[in-house]
């Protein structure tokens, strides 16, 4: 691409970076060689650039034109990209590296008909198979020679698993399970598990494999009703199903035993922890936190640019028409967002480290802080989609039409952030989760030991610790925690009361579900900010300083924002003052003056190129008007100068013939 193609206004923003961009991409990847491999991958994958992005827009095709487009493309792309990712290990940190890759690189807007197969058919196995059942299957998952999907959730029911009504009653004579959907609402929905029934006893649920299709002929196995149920707000190129099970029979040894088990006389043996059997949805969890990070990453790089191209208005009579990103009011919808994209990223780190440690004691048997892994997962799970999907908003609507248009790729992305936000979890009752595990930690606060992230509530909670309002970083993290630790002695006080004047455990658990939600997102937001200010300030220590400087300033933009969000919590729980509050406004100000010139630096760092981007508005050369024209173009409705409804509907209308 020469120079000249490049929209001046952005050339003049690239040149005002104060910082090295590839050193921050570098950083963003995890390091130089994690950039290599990443742009090795791209660079295999635009081997079929004409396959893979040429053809009309899916947005112009029919649901079922749009869904076998998409396994089109995705059969040319995993072929590929199996050819650079390394020998099919599974192991957890090359196997999220592989998820990464394989569907940050998705090239259709609406998601990959292979994502289940990777984000949860194969977490299962790696999670719930034992050894034989690995050897068995795990390799031919991984290679693709089986594609599975995970069917859990049903008709009736998504968020309650203990409701799950499916069957798998245990045949001694013949050892096998019986699959059966007794009723319409146990029919699986969107798959992805089953009440184990063995000797007359339920157990639960528990985690089966079951081939659906004849490999050859891909149909329905007898017994077996399958459908696609329809098209969806966003992800239309994956095919959600339903399943019903007729009495259909499997193997004994087609139930995933590397927890609980049943012998073949039906004795069935229980898990060391049952809650290893939900191991799948905490990985898949942490897998979602990084999601939110790539797709508000394509959202910024979109919004930014444009803001940087985008002349609009004159700001003083008779001065040409100004760059809206040099409108406050854009710098406050976008920098934020960029901020949250950042701390976001620092914590999805975290989970995965934290994930990892809690992983190999798990498997040592150690389950200590299972339920520490389980809560963080909730809340990061939550709080990284509902940021994820607000910051999309704050970016679409700060693209004004052209934003609504969706060869931005706006639209499409804000439906693929809001769909995270519903499914591995609905996020009230993942905070609600998280808030169970708060209340417990707090009522036990002086005779258990704490975990790491919770470490804090007993600082703040200690009799004589005294805390006077700061404007710094370390000030607003210290009030967030104390926020979080008076919301959660409040939740447990108030329950204590409902419960001792007569109401039972339940009621008045859901008589205060909305302050233990808030309690939930208040911890949680606690732990962004202190994680995004702790490890950003470590990684800050090999920075350069210039790139140093800005990360700083991204940190503390963050904060003050999340502060100034948050002010009615922290004027009933701190000791901030009106003072305070106008000194951090303008402190936000100044921040947004600061970030300002380096706005377009950031996002070119994410270096999201335009395949994968995707985006009228957002290519790296900013010919955003020639763009917008050429999609434009592709619309069938263009392919004539009249369409044919004029003749057959409107002009017998118009002339009162109908
Ligand atoms: C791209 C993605 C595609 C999408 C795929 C999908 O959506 S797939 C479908 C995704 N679907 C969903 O995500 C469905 C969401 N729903 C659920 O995950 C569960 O129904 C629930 C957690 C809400 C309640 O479950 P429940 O009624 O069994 O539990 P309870 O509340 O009575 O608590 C009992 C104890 O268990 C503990 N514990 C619970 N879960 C976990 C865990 N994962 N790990 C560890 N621990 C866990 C909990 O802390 C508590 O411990 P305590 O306090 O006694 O020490
Ligand atoms: C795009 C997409 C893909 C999906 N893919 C899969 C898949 O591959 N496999 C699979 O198994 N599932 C999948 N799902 C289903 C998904 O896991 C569920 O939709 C999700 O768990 C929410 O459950 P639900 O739909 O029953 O919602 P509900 O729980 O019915 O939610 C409705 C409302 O009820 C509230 N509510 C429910 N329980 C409580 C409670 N205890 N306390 C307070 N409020 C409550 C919720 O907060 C929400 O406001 C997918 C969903 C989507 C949107």
């Amino acid at each position: 691409m020469g120079i000249g193609d490049i929209n001046k206004d952005l050339i003049r923003e690239r040149a005002k970076c104060t910082f090295n961009v590839t050193e921050l991409t570098y950083f963003l990847d995890g390091g130089k060689d994690k950039t290599l491999e990443r742009k090795e991958r791209e660079r295999v994958m635009l081997t079929k650039r004409e396959e893979l992005f040429g053809g009309t827009p899916d947005e112009y095709l029919s649901h079922k034109e749009k869904y076998e487009n998409s396994m089109r493309k995705a059969v040319i792309l995993f072929s590929l990209l199996r050819k650079v990712q390394k020998e099919n290990n599974t192991d957890l940190t090359n196997y999220r590296n592989l998820l990464s890759g394989v569907l940050g690189a998705s090239i259709s807007q609406d998601g990959s008909p292979f994502g289940l197969h990777y984000i949860m058919f194969m977490p299962v196995f790696m999670s719930q198979a034992d050894e034989e059942q690995q050897k068995k299957w795990l390799h031919r998952a991984l290679n693709c020679s089986i594609i599975g999907s995970y069917a859990q959730t049903e008709l009736g029911h998504g968020t309650f698993i203990r409701g799950l009504e499916t069957t798998a009653t245990y045949d001694p004579a013949t050892q096998e399970f019986v699959l059966h959907s007794p009723t319409l609402t146990s029919y699986k929905w969107w798959p992805g598990g089953s009440q184990l029934y063995s000797k007359g006893e339920c157990h639960g649920i528990h985690s089966f494999i079951v081939q659906v299709r004849d490999e050859d002929t891909h149909m329905p196995l007898p017994g077996i009703k399958v459908g696609e149920i329809g098209v969806k707000m966003g992800l239309n190129a994956v095919n959600n199903g339903f399943i019903g099970f007729d009495n259909v029979r499997i193997p004994r040894t087609n139930m995933l035993m590397k927890h609980a088990k049943v012998l073949e006389d039906g004795t069935y043996v229980k898990s060391k922890n049952s809650k290893l059997i939900y191991g799948a949805m905490v990985f898949v969890r942490v897998v979602i936190v990084f999601d939110s990070v790539n797709y508000l990453a394509k959202a910024i790089t979109v919004a930014t640019r444009y803001s940087a191209v985008r002349r609009q208005s004159q700001l003083k009579e008779g001065e040409p028409e100004r760059q809206i990103l040099d409108y406050v009011t854009q710098q406050d919808k976008i920098l934020t967002a960029i901020a949250g994209c950042f701390a976001m990223k620092m914590n999805a780190r975290m989970l995965w480290d934290t994930f990892n440690v809690i992983n190999d004691q798990l498997h040592k048997g150690n389950f200590e802080r299972l339920g520490e892994l389980h809560a963080l997962a909730c809340c990061l799970k939550a709080i990284s989609t509902t940021d994820s999907s607000m910051f999309t908003e704050r970016c679409r609507l700060a693209c004004g039409g052209h934003g609504y248009m969706v060869s931005s790729n706006l639209p499409p992305t804000y439906a693929l952030t809001t769909a995270s936000c519903t499914y591995e979890g609905d996020n009230t009752v993942l905070l609600l989760q998280t808030a169970r595990f708060l209340l417990k930690t707090w009522r036990q606060i002086d005779t258990a030991p704490l975990t790491p992230t919770v470490q804090y509530l007993k600082t703040v909670s200690t009799p004589g610790y005294s805390y006077k309002w700061e404007n710094s970083v370390e000030g607003i993290i210290r009030g967030f925690q104390i926020v979080s630790m008076k919301k959660i002695s409040s939740c447990v006080d108030l329950m204590t009361t409902k419960i001792m004047s007569g109401m039972s455990q339940e009621d008045a658990w859901n008589t205060v579900s909305i302050q233990l939600v808030s309690a939930g997102e208040s911890h949680c937001r606690a732990i962004v900010i202190s994680t995004f200010h702790e490890d950003m300030s470590k990684a800050m220590r090999s920075m350069s300083e210039p790139l140093a400087e800005v990360m700083g300033q991204l940190v503390e933009l963050y904060a003050v924002f999340w502060a100034l969000e948050r002010l009615g919590d922290l004027l009933e729980f701190t000791s901030i003052s009106g003072a305070d509050v106008v000194k951090l406004r303008s402190r936000y100000e100044e921040l947004l003056r600061k970030i300002r010139p380096n706005a377009v630096g950031l996002v070119d760092a994410f270096d999201i190129i335009d395949e994968l981007l995707q985006s009228s508005l957002g290519a790296y050369d900013g010919r955003v008007y020639e763009r917008l024209m050429e999609e434009a173009l592709k619309s069938p409705l263009n392919a004539e100068p009249v369409n044919q409804s004029f003749h057959k509907y409107l002009k017998p209308f118009m002339q009162g013939k109908l």
